[in-house]
């Protein structure tokens, strides 16, 4: 059902595009997106692909609108925030910037109490994202509805009760996807050298991916055990499995998932010392 939400996104880099392209013409027109970004050619190709108004800096049309999606790095966040703050009447601020606190946010923005922070990830592209999602007590329950309405125009949402793990939510679906395309090139690399083509290998691990990720979905049964239904006794998964497990590649994958999400806190204590 399409609302008549105007929102704005400041910053139109790859995650407010992957936004705007699973929202625009669903949730609302593209005609009631607005987008702020310093780059012209990022502007003029989200204008023409998703038909939103566009803008080099923070004005008006912002002030106008009913909700503000923060889509910028965190390192340019403060310059946004300082932009933003004169800007700002009842709107309710939506951050998707890894690691950066609500109450940080908060206390930048003069106590601006209508705060939710989300970690949405770039499947939203295509209506298959994945947003973990908190909101500050100052939140009303509309403003709470309305961010979850436009994350969930773009995939399945989960609401978190201490922002504090968002942080492991970014390393495990925000940085997420990145994790599956390594392993699928890791597929591919080992497709070639095995002697098929860079194509044929593409090919087989994308669907296998989205295959096995299907049926995980579908199933009401552990992960674990539809891992062990492929794995035949002295087969060729086992002879797979044992190397991995031997090369500690799962100790690996964990270890780097606590790496995603440490970065996250230290980007949020870089933010909020400022
Ligand atoms: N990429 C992803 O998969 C995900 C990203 N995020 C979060 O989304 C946020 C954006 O990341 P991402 O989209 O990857 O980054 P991008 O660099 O692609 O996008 C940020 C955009 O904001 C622009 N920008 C810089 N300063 C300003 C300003 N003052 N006002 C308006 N726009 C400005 C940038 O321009 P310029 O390039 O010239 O600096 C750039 O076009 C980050 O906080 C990240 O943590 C969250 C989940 C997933
Ligand atoms: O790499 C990053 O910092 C961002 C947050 C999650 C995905 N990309």
């Amino acid at each position: 059902m399409q609302t008549e939400l105007k929102i704005a996104f400041i910053g139109g880099g790859n995650m407010a595009g992957a936004l705007i392209g699973g929202l625009a013409g669903k949730l609302t027109a593209g005609a009631n997106i607005h987008v702020v970004d310093p780059n012209p050619a990022t502007l003029e190709k989200l204008s023409q692909q998703f038909g939103v108004s566009t803008a080099g800096a923070i004005g008006e049309v912002v002030a106008a609108c009913d909700m503000v999606v923060l889509a910028v790095k965190p390192q340019q966040m403060k310059e946004v925030v300082a932009a933003l703050q004169p800007r700002l009447r009842s709107q309710v601020i939506v951050s998707v910037a890894a690691g950066v606190r609500a109450s940080d946010l908060s206390r930048m923005l003069g106590g601006h109490g209508a705060i939710v922070r989300t970690m949405p990830n770039t499947p939203a592209l295509i209506g298959k994202g994945m947003t973990g999602m908190a909101a500050l007590p100052g939140v009303s329950p509309a403003q709470r509805d309305a961010a979850e309405a436009v994350m969930r125009a773009v995939g399945k949402t989960l609401w978190v009760s201490d922002e504090a793990l968002l942080d492991p939510v970014t390393a495990v679906s925000g940085s997420g996807p990145a994790y599956v395309f390594y392993f699928i090139e890791a597929m591919q690399q080992a497709a070639q050298e095995m002697g098929l083509s860079a194509e044929q290998g593409v090919e087989l691990a994308i669907a296998t991916f989205v295959g096995a990720a299907q049926l995980a979905a579908d199933s009401d049964e552990p992960v674990s055990l539809l891992r062990e239904r492929v794995t035949s006794k002295g087969g060729t998964t086992y002879a797979a499995l044992t190397s991995m497990e031997s090369d500690g590649v799962k100790q690996s994958i964990v270890k780097a998932l606590k790496a995603a999400a440490a970065r996250g806190k230290e980007m949020g204590d870089e933010f909020g010392r400022g």
